[in-house]
């Protein structure tokens, strides 16, 4: 696909770690003894004047009702959008989210009741068109446990809708932060369900170029949950040179426009076990340029709260994730037999370091929220996604 210009997507700045700072602000006010009904723990509450100074509400049932009446208003809006020949088949529920060039609802089939989410991709302009052709190219091959499932496609002149596995979940990063106790040992289980995932699909010959933690998702809201690799849409088959993905996740070879393989998903998760066991990010700097030049000089530290509680078993399964030589990087088969995820870390301490993963993703999120908000009011259509 055309990602060679490093053109800026729209939207993609809604997203991301604002998702979950709204979880922390949700689950720190539920530790601190607030019995606010658990409902608003996954999420509504949202701008920050609101977390400090909430207005004054209407009564619980007449909030609910407007609420409703929102969210009929919201899915009668979505459902217009929606083919006919679809909605035959599968009633809409709820809108779910948005991309840059999808809309993602709740459905229900109309014959079996069961959920699904369906994907509603504009397919007109070029750009769109790209992207859902990576997409169900992947999509129409794979079929493993811990990869989102296509189960059928709509195809249209202007539109296309991917049926889709259902996932309820939540993000990888949601989780971490609403279970309230995370160790080394749950870190490694959820790497192994994602190394299972992507080594699957490396296997086949498909680079992902944008793993991160908003596309892991949880199947569903228990504890024993699979956890889902998602949106293939900048996925390629074979080696490729495009410049495309999340700028904080990119690997070296990439930023270089050299040649390169899938070992920068290899990287991107590299990046994914510093975040998910410390909160923080191994690369970051508000400037681009900046945020570059540590990325392809390999700079990244293990400074600060909460690494002198990590095992050095851990920092070695992060290092060999992260050597700027894509050759030395551990494949996917490899990583998930490094003795720190195939032990499940059990020579590990059980410290529990979610304190810690949340006062950084919490810093971490208001910063860019504060930033994000001043660049959205500079310009709607910013995104942190090169393509
Ligand atoms: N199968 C699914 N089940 C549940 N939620 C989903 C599913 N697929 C996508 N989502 C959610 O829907 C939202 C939109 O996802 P989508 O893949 O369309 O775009 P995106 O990846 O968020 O943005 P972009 O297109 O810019 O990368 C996201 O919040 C995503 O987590």
């Amino acid at each position: 696909m055309g990602c060679g210009t490093s053109k800026e997507l729209p939207g993609a700045s809604k997203k991301g770690y604002a998702s979950v700072v709204q979880s922390l602000v949700a689950f720190s006010k539920a530790r601190d003894g607030n019995d606010e009904p658990k409902k608003r723990a996954r999420g509504t509450w949202f701008s920050s004047s609101s977390v400090k100074d909430p207005p004054i509400q209407a009564p619980i049932s007449q909030q609910q009702e407007l609420k409703d009446g929102r969210q009929q208003h919201k899915v009668a809006k979505y459902k217009d959008k929606f083919d006919p020949r679809v909605t035959a088949r599968y009633d809409i529920k709820a809108l779910i989210g948005r991309g840059s060039f999808s809309r993602v609802v709740r459905v229900e089939h109309r014959a079996t009741r069961q959920p699904f989410a369906i994907k509603m991709m504009e397919v007109e302009a070029p750009e769109g068109r790209e992207v859902c052709a990576s997409e169900l190219a992947v999509l129409q091959r794979v079929n493993h446990s811990n990869v989102i499932q296509l189960i059928e496609v709509f195809q249209f002149p202007q539109r296309v809708y991917m049926v889709l596995e259902l996932a309820t979940g939540g993000e990888l990063l949601e989780r971490v932060v609403s279970r309230g106790h995370f160790t080394e040992r749950d870190a490694t289980q959820a790497l192994r369900m994602v190394l299972a995932g992507v080594g699957y699909l490396h296997n086949l010959g498909v680079t992902h170029r944008d793993l991160k933690p908003e596309n892991i998702l949880y199947y569903h809201p228990g504890a024993d949950s699979r956890l889902l690799v998602t949106d293939f849409g900048l996925a390629s088959f074979g080696s490729t040179k495009t410049t495309c993905g999340t700028p904080e996740y990119m690997a070296p070879e990439v930023l270089l426009r050299k040649p390169y393989t899938c070992a920068v998903d290899m990287w991107a998760l590299g990046v994914i076990a510093y975040i998910v066991l410390s909160g923080s990010m191994p690369f970051e700097d508000d400037s681009r340029t900046r945020l570059y030049r540590s990325i392809v000089r390999g700079k990244y530290s293990f400074h600060g709260e909460p690494w002198p509680s990590v095992s050095n078993l851990a920092k070695d399964f992060i290092q060999r994730l992260l050597p700027l030589d894509p050759a030395t990087r551990l494949t996917a088969d490899q990583a998930i037999r490094h003795p720190w995820v195939a032990t499940m870390a059990a020579s590990s301490s059980m410290r529990n370091l979610h304190r810690s993963i949340s006062r950084n993703l919490r810093q971490r999120t208001s910063r860019s929220s504060s930033r994000c908000l001043s660049s959205t009011a500079a310009s709607s259509s910013s995104s942190n996604k090169l393509t």
